[in-house]
């Protein structure tokens, strides 16, 4: 077996269950040799993350909100007095209320707006900013976004909102942190069978209209998803920063659906 990632420390945030993303991607990396950690966002997860940490050797297993900045703080504080120093950190975070992703995005009110934004947004500048702190010797950092920040997906709503502003931070972030040589990039996954994915309005028409109209003819899983990460989280990708890496069967190429596709 290679091991890309033999020697190297990294959290993942955003497990929540076998089918989440952020699950493939520790998957991956654990399997090239990475020493992991995992938040969990509240003791109702925890009971379900226990075995999957357990399963790939994580040391450490710690609650975080990121609604509530002291368990952000905690968690690095942690980090750094029994690690040191991290080489990575994944962010597989968002939310929004569930009644504001369906019918008009102009009737998103400002509470869910700020919500989501401190969530699916913000979080990750912070988190960024925590990790940065711990990178004596440079590092990765990534996020998942989706493609419904720059194209209109219905019914996405604010989340799209919050998704360009991710997504812009990954560019300033980049800047930010370039000189003291962590890279900092995204990957804009097409939809995926999770438990953020699976609970909205209409998720069955959407993934039958990805498998029919994506140039390779299906949904991406949270494996493939995992090994875009690897790449993105090894020093195979050391020469990129700032990046939005689609890995979602190739849709966001597409503008119209190939005719075959129509006559079905
Ligand atoms: N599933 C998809 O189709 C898809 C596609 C592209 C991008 N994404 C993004 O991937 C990321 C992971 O989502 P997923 O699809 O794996 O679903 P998931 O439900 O498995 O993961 C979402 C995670 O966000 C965490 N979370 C939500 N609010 C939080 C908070 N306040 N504090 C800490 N954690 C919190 C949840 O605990 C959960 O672990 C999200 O950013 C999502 O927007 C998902
Ligand atoms: C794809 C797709 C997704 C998956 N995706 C890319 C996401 O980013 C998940 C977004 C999400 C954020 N918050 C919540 C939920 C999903 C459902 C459960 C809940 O209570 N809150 O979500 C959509 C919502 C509407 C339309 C398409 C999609």
């Amino acid at each position: 077996m290679t091991s890309l990632m033999a020697g190297k420390r990294g959290l993942i945030m955003g497990v929540a269950n076998d089918h989440s993303i952020a699950w493939g991607i520790a998957k991956a990396v654990a399997a090239q040799g990475a020493e992991l950690a995992f938040t969990y966002q509240g003791e109702s997860f925890g009971k379900r993350v226990k075995p999957l940490a357990d399963q790939v050797g994580a040391k450490h297993l710690l609650p975080c909100d990121v609604e509530d900045t002291s368990s952000v703080d905690a968690v690095f504080e942690t980090l750094g007095n029994d690690w040191g120093s991290l080489d990575f950190v994944v962010h597989a975070i968002g939310f929004s209320d569930r009644n504001e992703l369906k019918g008009l995005y102009a009737e998103t009110t400002r509470d869910n707006f700020v919500r989501t934004m401190v969530i699916s947004c913000f979080s990750f500048t912070e988190v960024s900013r925590k990790a940065a702190a711990l990178m004596p010797n440079g590092g990765s950092l990534i996020t998942l976004t989706y493609a419904g920040s720059t194209r209109v997906m219905p019914n996405y709503n604010v989340m799209g909102v919050a998704k360009a502003g991710l997504e812009a931070s990954v560019r300033y972030l980049a800047n930010d942190y370039g000189p003291r040589g962590i890279r900092v990039n995204a990957i804009s996954a097409g939809p995926v069978r999770t438990l953020a994915g699976a609970g909205i309005s209409d998720a069955r028409y959407m993934f039958s209209f990805q498998q029919r109209n994506s140039p390779l003819r299906r949904t991406v899983t949270h494996d493939e998803v995992g090994n875009s990460a690897l790449y993105l989280l090894s020093d195979l990708s050391s020469g990129v920063t700032g990046e939005i890496h689609y890995v979602d069967s190739g849709y966001n190429i597409i503008s119209m659906p190939s005719i075959d596709t129509l006559k079905k």
